[in-house]
């Protein structure tokens, strides 16, 4: 049996008429860090969506834990397995930066405790250790929108080790940072990610982010794979043909 944890098997995806992928195959093993890179439109947010399930595939296979993912029929369950940093964190500004770290737990919690939690925060210990572990474990119970962008991002990921997945997608999860924040949110994310055994794959614009902080690193260009590559075997000439 297979050991890799992500597994496509000629994925195709259309919108309308247009092929937005075409025939992505690829495998992914357990604690590979992975850099998606390509022009605007190539197709890599719409990857990640389908590895997410938030888009129906039009062909081909995706297996997760070497299950096929529309046989994961239960949504908290999938929760357990992928969760998806995005590059707007997604939190609920009003809330303490508490309420958001635990919106991580959701997916195995029942609907009391959830509503139970927004009155009276459950599993303060997770949360702090979480918040410790991204560094923030002074602003546990500051309204989230008083934290900066790289703070808020940072409070995201806090809440991705709550949720715990096997698997962590990223989509351009630096792009609205200023340099020195996207550098501590990369090596925060780089560094928990090998802590704890996950799997990452993360589309980056940047290509001299993907060298620094990413091992293997995926070309796609107009929804193909371009190259796939250890991130230091990767040519200038494979990244002109990319960007060309
Ligand atoms: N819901 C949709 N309906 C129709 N077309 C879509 C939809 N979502 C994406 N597309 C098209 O699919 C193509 C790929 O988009 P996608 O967002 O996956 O690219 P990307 O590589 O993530 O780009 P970027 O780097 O700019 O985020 C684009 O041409 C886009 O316009």
């Amino acid at each position: 049996m297979s050991q890799h944890i992500l597994s496509l098997h000629n994925v195709s995806k259309r919108f309308n008429e247009k092929l937005v992928l075409d025939r992505v195959s690829l495998n992914i093993q357990s604690g590979e860090i992975i850099a998606l890179v390509g022009p605007s439109g190539s197709g890599k947010s719409t990857l990640m969506n389908a590895i997410m399930r938030t888009l129906p595939l039009s062909e081909g296979t995706i297996l997760l834990d070497q299950t096929n993912i529309l046989d994961y029929h239960n949504n908290k369950v999938y929760a357990q397995k992928v969760g998806m940093l995005h590059q707007q964190y997604d939190l609920v500004k009003q809330l303490e930066v508490v309420h958001n770290v635990l919106a991580g737990r959701l997916n195995r919690w029942g609907i009391w405790r959830s509503l139970l939690s927004l009155f009276k925060p459950q599993e303060i210990p997770l949360a702090q250790s979480a918040l410790t572990a991204v560094g923030l474990s002074d602003k546990i119970y500051r309204p989230t929108t008083e934290l900066s962008g790289g703070e808020q991002q940072r409070v995201a990921i806090a809440r991705l080790l709550v949720q715990n997945p096997m698997l962590i997608l990223a989509d351009e999860p630096v792009s609205a940072l200023d340099p020195v924040n996207a550098h501590n949110v990369l090596t925060l994310l780089t560094k928990l990610v090998r802590e704890h055994n996950k799997t990452l794959i993360a589309s980056m614009h940047s290509v001299e982010y993907a060298k620094t902080y990413f091992d293997r690193m995926i070309g796609i260009k107009a929804g193909k794979i371009l190259f796939d590559l250890q991130t230091d075997q990767v040519t200038q000439q494979q990244l002109n043909t990319l960007y060309k």
